[in-house]
């Protein structure tokens, strides 16, 4: 078999949650299915049972098609610390630093990886379904580029492009992305799929049908707008999908929108908790107003927290702390309610002052910490994992929390997804309501969050089933482009 490439006309067209659809179907007919993103740019990530640190939306694939996520799934991951600077992981693990103007030089290195890891990979697998990122009609990123066209060329394989009807403009940017391409990116070319489309499919059919005479290339089909399927978002906040959404709930929980939030599908499964509304925010009312307030992970602890006090929002922690209103920090949010933050590592500051809610102080170390660590809490298991260089030590009294404290209202743990076992969210949704003076408590009968994220999977999976030309998609994997296109 030969595999498949996934782009897009831009970015947050829906590549992601398109290619965890195409893997599940595929995975369903008993095929060996591994997802693959030579290059990934999120702050959302994830921890493999090896210990390896992939991009979410890779995790959330290898789950779609039922095998375990790994580090060649994923073999480079930028981690954005500022807009000029990404923290580089190579399979998995640290590699250094990339300034952007240093992508050109820095880049050679890391093709080699990925290429090298492609190839071992379609070894092991019945197919490689492969995701671009951002566009291939970036062409000043053409040169260097390994993770769209690139892959495609080094490996042959036929790439489809899906555009986002939402934003608008589809078909002018399905053509044009064509159009930019070069000839012999064209040759690879293999079709269209139109995503998030609400409406009359019957109206769209005429120009699909000229979008498809135009450029020679099929329309494998009309995805409809998922409602509810969302979660594992690879952009950390900025695109969380529940922020879209209605959720009318009586628990009202604000979550800090940090420049640098990292690993913020934490907050995920609070989202799609029956009765609890999650608001972003960035405004110290919404702060001061909400039941709950979750400080997410960080990439930059130092420069969130500098941030934090720029906007009026450490006095609005300090208030609710003062009236015993619930807070609760994870990883980069909870080092910042730390007394004080040593760190030498990520930002150079030195010594800064934290926000002194919690007893502890934290020190920021060159090794970083990557772990699935478990654990449990008023007798409910915990299953975490951690990513970080800082870590905190108690420094005064307080009741332990899962592998941090809790003083008065406010909790902090470094461990990411705690909130998706379902018996710890929910006591603790509970008792924090309690501190917050609000009554909540779990709707009987809701699902669990794991069983969510699968329905969600199914659904993507069923849509692909039911709107794509899934003939013409099998036979590209097998086959792969088709000979001759047409070049504009
Ligand atoms: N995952 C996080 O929130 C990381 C926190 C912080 N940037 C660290 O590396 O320690």
């Amino acid at each position: 078999m030969s595999g498949l490439l996934i782009a897009g006309t831009t970015s947050d067209a829906g590549k992601s949650l398109v290619t965890a659809g195409v893997c599940r179907w595929l995975a369903r007919r008993g095929l060996r299915v591994a997802p693959f993103k030579a290059q990934n740019m999120s702050n959302n990530s994830m921890v493999c049972a090896d210990g390896s640190e992939i991009g979410r939306a890779q995790w959330l694939q290898a789950r779609a098609a039922g095998v375990e996520p790994e580090a060649a799934m994923n073999p480079v991951l930028l981690k954005p610390g500022s807009d000029h600077r990404s923290h580089v992981i190579a399979l998995g693990k640290p590699f250094g630093t990339l300034e952007a103007g240093e992508y050109a030089t820095g880049r050679q290195g890391l093709a080699r990886i990925a290429f090298d890891t492609l190839a071992e990979l379609r070894t092991r697998f019945d197919v490689v379904v492969c995701e671009g990122a951002g566009s291939p009609a970036e062409i000043n990123l053409r040169a260097g580029d390994y993770v769209n066209m690139g892959l495609a060329r080094r490996f042959g394989l036929p790439v489809l492009v899906v555009g986002d009807i939402d934003r608008g403009g589809v078909l002018a940017a399905m053509y044009g992305t064509q159009a930019l391409l070069s000839h012999e990116d064209q040759e690879l070319l293999a079709g269209w799929i139109v995503n998030k489309f609400r409406g009359d499919v019957g109206l769209l059919r005429p120009g699909l049908d000229r979008i498809a005479e135009l450029t020679g290339r099929p329309v494998l089909g009309v995805l409809p707008w998922l409602d509810g399927v969302w979660i594992d978002s690879e952009d950390a906040l900025a695109a969380a999908g529940w922020a879209r959404e209605e959720q009318g709930g009586t628990l009202n929980v604000a979550v800090v929108r940090f420049p640098r939030a990292s690993n913020a599908t934490d907050v995920d499964a609070l989202a799609a908790e029956p009765g609890v509304s999650v608001r972003l925010t960035a405004d110290p009312d919404a702060v001061r107003a909400s039941d709950i307030v979750v400080l997410p992970g960080s990439r930059s602890t130092v420069d969130d927290l500098a941030w934090l006090r720029s906007r009026g929002l450490a006095e609005a922690l300090s208030d609710r702390a003062a009236a015993g209103r619930p807070v609760l920090g994870i990883c980069g949010g909870y080092q910042m309610l730390a007394r004080e933050i040593h760190d030498e590592v990520e930002s150079g500051a030195g010594t800064v002052a934290g926000l002194g809610l919690l007893p502890t102080k934290v020190s920021f170390s060159t090794e970083k910490v990557l772990g699935r660590p478990a654990g449990t809490w008023r007798g409910h298991q915990v299953q975490a994992y951690e990513i970080h260089h800082g870590s905190a030590l108690a420094d005064g009294e307080a009741e332990p929390f899962l592998d941090g404290w809790r003083a008065g209202s406010v909790w902090g743990t470094t461990w990411h997804g705690t909130l998706d076992n379902d018996g710890f969210r929910r006591a603790w949704l509970t008792e924090a309501a309690a501190q917050a003076g609000v009554t909540w408590s779990p709707s009987p009968g809701a699902p669990g969050f794991a069983a969510l994220r699968e329905s969600m999977l199914d659904r993507l999976a069923d849509a692909v089933a039911e709107h794509l030309d899934t003939e013409l998609l099998l036979r590209l994997i097998r086959s792969g482009p088709p000979a001759g296109p047409r070049i504009l």
